[in-house]
């Protein structure tokens, strides 16, 4: 790799960055956080297909996280997906910037798959920040069959990076916006982010 193909950045924290913060208003360590969109494919309920991932605030700042590999999940017959078993990961540590109360968008993910995940199989994924370092949120993830402390089937790494709301509002179709803005839950949580930064 070369020039503009190297990656933006390493997956490992570097020199003066800083353990993450847990925010004094983060909902409590088993606390259900609930879909953060309808539609979106990870957790929204509005989404026949979707994942319907349901995560736990855990201790510190961790989430634990169940998703159920269903009939239109799979890739090969029988099996869960590759993408959609990094799209599991990518919800749940997109679910941790909730207790920094910060806003952030996936910049890099990185996924090893250890074994492979049959239908009907509830994966238990556990994430965590690892650090922080301006903008940019180092977290990892882990994910077991059947059980928390099951066989591990995926594992991921990945630096998320702090936008305002304006990348949505700026960036999304306007349908899709007016509706989610529409919905009382968005408003409040869309707020909270504005005024506890
Ligand atoms: C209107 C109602 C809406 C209400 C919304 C309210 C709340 C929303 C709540 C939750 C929604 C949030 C997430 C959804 C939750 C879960 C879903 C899972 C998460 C996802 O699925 S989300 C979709 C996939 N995701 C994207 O769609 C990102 C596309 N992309 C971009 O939008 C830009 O690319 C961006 C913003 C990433 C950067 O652009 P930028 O111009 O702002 O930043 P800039 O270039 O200045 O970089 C600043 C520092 O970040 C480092 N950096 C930059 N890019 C990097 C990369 N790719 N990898 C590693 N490091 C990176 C630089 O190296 C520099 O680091 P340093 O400061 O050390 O130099």
């Amino acid at each position: 790799m070369s020039g503009t193909d190297q990656p933006r950045t390493r997956l490992t924290p570097p020199e003066g960055a800083t353990p993450p913060v847990r925010h004094p208003d983060a909902p409590a360590p088993g606390e259900l956080l609930g879909a953060h969109y309808d539609g979106c494919f990870g957790c929204g309920t509005g989404q026949p297909h979707g994942l319907h991932l349901e995560a736990r605030a855990g201790d510190g700042v961790s989430i634990t996280a169940e998703f159920t590999v269903k009939a239109a999940h799979q890739g090969a017959p029988g099996l869960a997906h590759g993408g959609v078993l990094a799209t599991a990961l990518d919800e749940t540590l997109g679910s941790l910037n909730w207790l920094l109360r910060v806003i952030a968008v996936t910049g890099r993910l990185e996924t090893d798959f250890l074994a492979p995940v049959p239908l009907g199989t509830v994966l238990h994924i556990e994430a965590r920040v690892t650090a922080v370092h301006g903008r940019k949120i180092y977290s990892t993830a882990v994910g077991r069959i059947g059980a928390p402390d099951g066989p591990v089937a995926v594992r991921a790494q990945a630096v998320f990076v702090e936008v305002k709301v304006d990348h949505f509002i700026d960036n999304g179709r306007t349908e899709e916006i007016q509706a989610a803005m529409a919905d009382p839950d968005q408003v409040k949580r869309a707020r909270a982010f504005e005024v506890n930064p």
